[in-house]
């Protein structure tokens, strides 16, 4: 169905804004945004965790540059506004230049694109105060005012928790599906449970799950040991109807490579191949 199909007018109007794309005065569903008109993204995947601190960027940056290493044209939007990572686990730096076809994003070594506030604030470590209906706007303006080019996935690396803020941005961005994070321990049920319930009001696929820090990998006997104990995600993902689930050791050298913005050197292929399969 196009859409023009899919508005309606005045006279035939049903009340039901999910299913029509008319900006009339009587929307009660905000309208989702579309990309400028210099890109062209063909899927928007959003990166999830109920709770901070978990490992949402992280695991961002690592399905990123494993998409980008099989040859897809990746991009990374930092919509976590306020505390923002992204370009420092990539070594990227600003400032952006834009033109008439929008702002330029920045690029990593092997040229993944990505946006962030931390890419437009003359200083790295300036604090970012701003209220939800702020950082809505320039979420906003990450999608539809940055030139994108042609990729094949904008991965999306949300705002932390449940927060209004996400809630807007599940409603603004046309999103194909989430991914969810949690940390071993901790309620994961309950946080995880949270994320899909929200991603489920929203219509929004739940791709899969990684359970970050999951194990440490012993250097001399290579034997895993559950710090936190043994992990809980297969059963979570199990309970929730995750299509996939996939778990990511505890690993000094992930912290080192964040540290020297080489993220991207790190290979995460087989640790995360299940929900790799899934998205492409
Ligand atoms: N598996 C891991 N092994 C080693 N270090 C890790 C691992 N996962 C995350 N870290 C480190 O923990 C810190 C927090 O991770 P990250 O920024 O990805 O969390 P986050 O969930 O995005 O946080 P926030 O909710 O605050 O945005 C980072 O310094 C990161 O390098």
């Amino acid at each position: 169905m196009n859409d023009t199909q899919n508005q309606q007018s005045p006279e035939t109007c049903s009340h039901n804004c999910g299913s029509c794309s008319s900006s009339c005065s009587e929307r009660s569903v905000p309208q989702k945004l579309s990309p400028n008109g210099a890109s062209n993204i063909t899927k928007v995947i959003g990166v999830v965790s109920g709770k901070g601190g978990v490992g949402k960027t992280l695991v961002t940056c690592l399905i990123a540059s494993e998409l980008q290493k099989a040859g897809k044209r990746v991009g990374i939007m930092d919509a976590d506004v306020t505390g923002p990572s992204i370009p420092k686990a990539f070594g990227a730096k600003g400032p952006l230049t834009a033109d008439t076809n929008g702002l330029n994003p920045a690029e990593s070594a092997s040229g993944i694109k990505m946006i962030s506030t931390n890419l437009m604030l003359p200083k790295e470590d300036m604090a970012v105060a701003w209220r939800g209906p702020v950082v809505s706007g320039i979420i906003s303006q990450f999608f539809n005012e940055v030139n994108w080019g042609e990729i094949d996935y904008l991965l999306v690396d949300m705002p932390p928790g449940t927060s209004d803020v996400l809630l807007t941005v599940f409603q603004q961005l046309p999103l194909d599906g989430i991914v969810t994070v949690s940390a071993p321990q901790e309620l994961v049920a309950m946080i995880v449970g949270k994320a899909v319930n929200l991603a489920h009001d929203m219509n929004v696929d739940v791709l899969g799950l990684v359970e970050n820090m999951a194990y440490y990998e012993c250097d001399e006997c290579h034997k895993k040991h559950y710090i936190f104990g043994e992990p809980q995600g297969a059963e979570v993902a199990k309970r929730y109807g995750i299509e996939s689930y996939a778990t990511l050791p505890m690993d000094p050298a992930i912290a080192a490579l964040v540290d020297a913005g080489e993220i991207e050197r790190y290979d995460a292929h087989d640790a995360l191949k299940p929900i790799l399969d899934v998205i492409q």
